[in-house]
């Protein structure tokens, strides 16, 4: 048995908890932690989930997955360092935080995985990406993939690549989400009621994902096949090409990638 404790049960958190169980793991082997009583009692009602302080939880867990926001890291790592059990293994979930900040904190040799995943945990189709820290064995990462594997697909990468990864899949479901918003309004401005808008979207969504996801066709040859000769289609194209989004998407990525790595410096040893 392997009690894996999260620490901030918040949007991320509780998406891990519920992916989890919805993949199998017995609720008796998961344990959270929250800053709100209220909300720890929803959770520990909706999930079966036991909500603890930090010091109980680090001291029955076998795993300890970090997942409050960047910003709230310090005083988490002073509340951990003195009660984390040796060899715990941690996994951090937080954007932007390097390996070397934990292995600084904690006690010395404390085995740290570092994993961008992203909200499609809730539905068993998260994309995380996992790096090992300096003192993270092979048994420590195979757990940490084993574990993610139950919730979506898990890629391998090294550390340095986590900021790119964290703009590209951590944050890209909010861009689908943006453009989906952004598709079902055009259908309001050309008088589509909004029910109607929103279920012709969001199919035509899942069913381009599902074409994406066979993995035998690239993204430009389906598009290619829907844009007729003189159609409708390549007159969206020019516009879009008119307006830069290709482009848009560039700059917002590298914004995002960079808003990682400058979250990372915030916690720079002096
Ligand atoms: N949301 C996402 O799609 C993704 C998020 N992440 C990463 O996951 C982390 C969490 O993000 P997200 O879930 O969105 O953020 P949330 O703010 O929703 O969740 C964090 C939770 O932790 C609580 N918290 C803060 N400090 C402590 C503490 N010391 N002990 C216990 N609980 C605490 C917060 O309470 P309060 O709100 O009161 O401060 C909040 O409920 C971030 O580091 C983010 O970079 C990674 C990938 C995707
Ligand atoms: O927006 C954020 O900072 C977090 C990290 C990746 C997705 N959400």
């Amino acid at each position: 048995m392997t009690t894996i404790a999260v620490l901030g049960a918040g949007k991320i958190g509780e998406a891990l908890l519920s992916g989890l169980l919805q993949g199998g793991r017995p609720a008796e082997e998961l344990l959270f932690t929250e800053k709100h009583p209220e909300r720890a009692a929803e959770l520990t009602e909706q999930y079966g989930v036991e909500g603890l302080d930090v010091a109980s939880a680090a001291q029955r867990a076998d795993v300890v997955v970090v997942a409050v926001k960047p910003q709230d890291i310090e005083p988490l790592l002073d509340q951990l360092a003195p009660v984390i059990r040796p060899g715990t293994l941690v996994v951090s979930l937080c954007a932007g935080l390097p390996t070397s900040l934990y292995e600084r904190r904690l006690p010395e040799g404390t085995p740290v995985v570092r994993v961008m995943p992203n909200t499609p945990m809730v539905v068993s189709e998260a994309m995380s990406a996992i790096s090992a820290g300096k003192y993270a064995q092979a048994e420590h990462l195979n757990l940490v993939d084993d574990l993610l594997q139950t919730v979506g697909k898990v890629a391998r990468v090294p550390e340095n690549q986590q900021d790119a990864v964290t703009a590209l899949s951590g944050s890209g479901p909010a861009y689908f989400f943006y453009l989906v918003e952004a598709m079902i309004d055009a259908g309001i401005l050309l008088g589509i009621p909004r029910d109607l808008a929103t279920r012709l979207i969001i199919q035509s969504a899942v069913g381009a994902a599902q074409m994406l996801n066979r993995n035998d066709q690239h993204p430009v040859i389906l598009r290619e096949a829907v844009t007729s000769p003189a159609g409708t289609t390549i007159m969206a194209i020019r516009e879009l090409e008119k307006h830069g989004v290709r482009a848009a998407m560039l700059a917002a990525i590298e914004a995002a990638r960079d808003r990682s790595v400058e979250l990372g410096r915030d916690h720079e040893a002096d």
